[in-house]
């Protein structure tokens, strides 16, 4: 594994990226038909290396991954010269990372703001250039990055100039969950995912039989905690009925277009529920996350099951009824289905209760008889039965990271390391992450980040202590 860091303008290996487009070499690539292009330029190779990364941006956000061919030695090349980039001010920065036979170089390519964090893929064993199928939301362009490998398969990154709640993420390359994808898809997928601090809430499944009482309960949760939870939207191919709102109630989609979108892997879950498709986007769960709240699913037992299979860490509650005849009765009292509906959905509660109870999928089973008394139920299982103040969402501390620093890896541990500290000012200034109790991951957010201030006269990490 090696860094690399170069802000466009320097000399080295990045350094004509952000300005190929004014130049003529690149007019023969910017009209090719697609991204299978092998550029015919240049004399020296920094030139012909930024010219394949930049041929293959210049397609736009791809949700395939693609090829390019390009000799394994540009990538050596773009590593040398570059011991490490940290500290540096410009943008337009990339670092280089090596996992096995592959080398991801990610960063900007331009000097704006609304140039965004691109992925690319040197594959040495077949010497091509891929661009993967990029999951999750990705970090915002700042001024630079370190990127740091951490098991094999996923690469920490630490974003210069961001905000303190902002500034650490994970793109995994070769997780369970990116193979799960990657074998969904027949591409290369890689995956972002924000890393935060602690143990932020999990996110609460709720499963049941149709008309057993989740949206009832749900909307009581939602009510009474409105700034601690967030429901996550679904999408669904069925047809609205006489109240619901697209974008409030689900995402109301066609076929046509939710197949693609879950071929092109924007889904953590879908089923095909009572005849039609339903499912979570990933970027719904992510806006919940993102809005700081603790986001609430309510899906079927099918969809609980893969979420269950996926990284996303959750607490899993299935809701039962008292009896199928009071299921029924619900059913119809909402009357908001036909009556071949009603059948149709009465048949699937006998499947979904069996499995709901016996499958292992569930961490509770609440038995929604009385209304009241399950919603009490429910908020203990939660914390929210007065034992924690509940009107306060829990706000995890950001990360100060010192304005210019190096990076170094000892074991689980990551050391930012202030450079040139303030005189009389040696302590708190670099940081420690203890990265030994990651959870969860993409899709979603990597949690268990614990983060110590340090005197940075130590150099070694063994031995450290928590301040008081
Ligand atoms: N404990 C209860 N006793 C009596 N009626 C209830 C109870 N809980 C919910 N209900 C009623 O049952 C009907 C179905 O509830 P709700 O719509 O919340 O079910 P659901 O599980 O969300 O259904 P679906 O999966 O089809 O969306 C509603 O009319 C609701 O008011
Ligand atoms: N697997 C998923 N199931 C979902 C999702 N959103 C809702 N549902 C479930 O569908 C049935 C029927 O809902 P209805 O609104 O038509 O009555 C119900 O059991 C929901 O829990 C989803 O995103 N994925």
């Amino acid at each position: 594994m090696f860094y690399l860091g170069g802000p466009t303008g320097l000399d080295g290996g990045c350094m004509v990226l952000g300005n190929l487009h004014n130049l003529d070499l690149l007019d023969g690539v910017g009209r090719s038909d697609g991204p299978n292009v092998t550029p015919q330029i240049g004399s020296g190779y920094p030139y012909r290396l930024n010219i394949v990364l930049e041929a293959l941006v210049l397609h736009g956000e791809p949700l395939k991954s693609s090829y390019g061919e390009a000799p394994a030695l540009f990538v050596e090349d773009l590593k040398e010269g570059f011991s490490n980039g940290f500290g540096l001010r410009s943008k337009g920065f990339k670092t280089c990372t090596d996992v096995g036979d592959k080398t991801f170089v990610i960063g900007c390519n331009g000097n704006d703001s609304a140039s965004s964090l691109e992925v690319q893929i040197y594959d040495k064993s077949r010497g091509e250039w891929v661009i993967p199928a990029v999951l999750g939301t990705k970090p915002k362009p700042y001024e630079g990055h370190s990127a740091v490998l951490l098991n094999e398969d996923q690469i920490m990154i630490i974003i210069k100039g961001s905000n303190p709640d902002d500034c650490i993420w994970f793109l995994e390359v070769d997780t369970e969950y990116v193979g799960q994808q990657r074998g969904a898809s027949g591409t290369e997928v890689v995956a972002w995912s924000k890393g935060v601090r602690g143990d932020a809430e999990k996110p609460v499944v709720i499963s049941g039989p149709s008309g057993v009482g989740k949206g009832t309960l749900i909307n009581m949760l939602m009510k009474e905690f409105p700034s601690m939870f967030g429901f996550s939207v679904s999408h669904t191919t069925r047809a609205p009925r006489g109240t619901e709102k697209n974008g409030v109630h689900y995402h109301f989609t066609e076929r046509s277009i939710m197949e693609k979108d879950i071929k092109d892997g924007k889904f953590l879950e879908f089923a095909s529920v009572h005849g039609n498709l339903y499912g979570t986007s990933i970027e719904e769960v992510e806006a919940v996350a993102d809005s700081g709240k603790r986001c609430i699913l309510d899906i079927d037992v099918q969809g609980a099951k893969l979420v269950r299979a996926s990284s996303l860490d959750a607490v899993f509650i299935f809701i039962s009824p008292p009896s199928m005849r009071e299921l029924e009765e619900r059913l119809r009292l909402r009357g908001t289905e036909t009556e071949e509906q009603v059948q149709k959905r009465l048949r699937n509660a006998e499947a979904e209760i069996e499995q709901g109870k016996s499958s292992g999928i569930f961490d509770h089973i609440l038995c929604n008889d009385n209304l009241e008394k399950c919603y009490e139920n429910l908020k203990k299982l939660l914390g929210l039965d007065g034992s924690v103040p509940t009107n306060t969402k829990p706000s995890p501390e950001g990360i100060d990271l010192p304005p210019n620093y190096s990076v170094s890896k000892i074991d689980n541990k990551i050391l930012i390391k202030r450079e040139a500290p303030e005189s009389g000012n040696a302590t708190k200034n670099s940081i420690v992450l203890d990265i030994s109790s990651l959870k969860g991951g993409a899709p979603g957010r990597t949690r268990g980040l614990n983060v110590y201030a340090i005197d940075s006269c130590s150099d070694r990490i063994n031995g450290l202590h928590k301040p008081s």
